[in-house]
């Protein structure tokens, strides 16, 4: 799979541990930065690396600052993606197999890097059931068409 990744100054050290684990599973991944701890803003991480989901030139992503909620706030701004701040491996889950979640955003203060390993592990094996999970999304991204057209 094509991943993206991307997060700020709190997040770097676990990006760094996460890229090397998707590598290391065979997985192709571009790393948007941020690239120190030397402080930055999320969302000019989170724009680049949802752009290239929403555009189809990655699969998926994965998002990591303090709490991973402002990478989602910023993310969920891009037509086509569906990014949520999961905190656990059941999460993990069933974001994959009710929501379709593109992008994966993890907090780097709040849990430990082993939890997140095998939270990422789980995410990128879980598929999506499709089904009536399908129908819903299928809502949401007719609420993203109208909402556009309207503005
Ligand atoms: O975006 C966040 C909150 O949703 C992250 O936790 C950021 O990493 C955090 O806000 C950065 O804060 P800092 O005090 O500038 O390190």
């Amino acid at each position: 799979m094509r991943f993206v990744i991307g997060s700020d100054h709190r997040g770097f050290h676990l990006k760094e541990k996460l890229t090397a684990l998707l590598q290391s599973k065979g997985h192709e991944v571009e790393d948007v930065g941020t690239c120190s701890q030397e402080a930055v803003d999320y969302p000019d991480f989170a724009v680049v690396a949802a752009s290239k989901v929403s555009e189809g030139e990655a699969d998926r992503g994965i998002l990591i600052c303090g709490t991973g909620i402002g990478m989602a706030i910023t993310a969920n701004k891009f037509k086509g993606v569906r990014a949520a701040t999961c905190t656990d491996e059941v999460t993990a889950e069933i974001s994959r197999r009710h929501n379709n979640l593109n992008m994966l955003c993890l907090s780097a203060d709040m849990l430990s890097p082993r939890i997140v390993e095998r939270m990422v592990e789980v995410w990128v094996e879980t598929e999506f059931e499709g089904g009536r999970h399908q129908r819903r999304i299928d809502k949401i991204t007719q609420a993203e068409a109208s909402n556009c057209s309207s503005s």
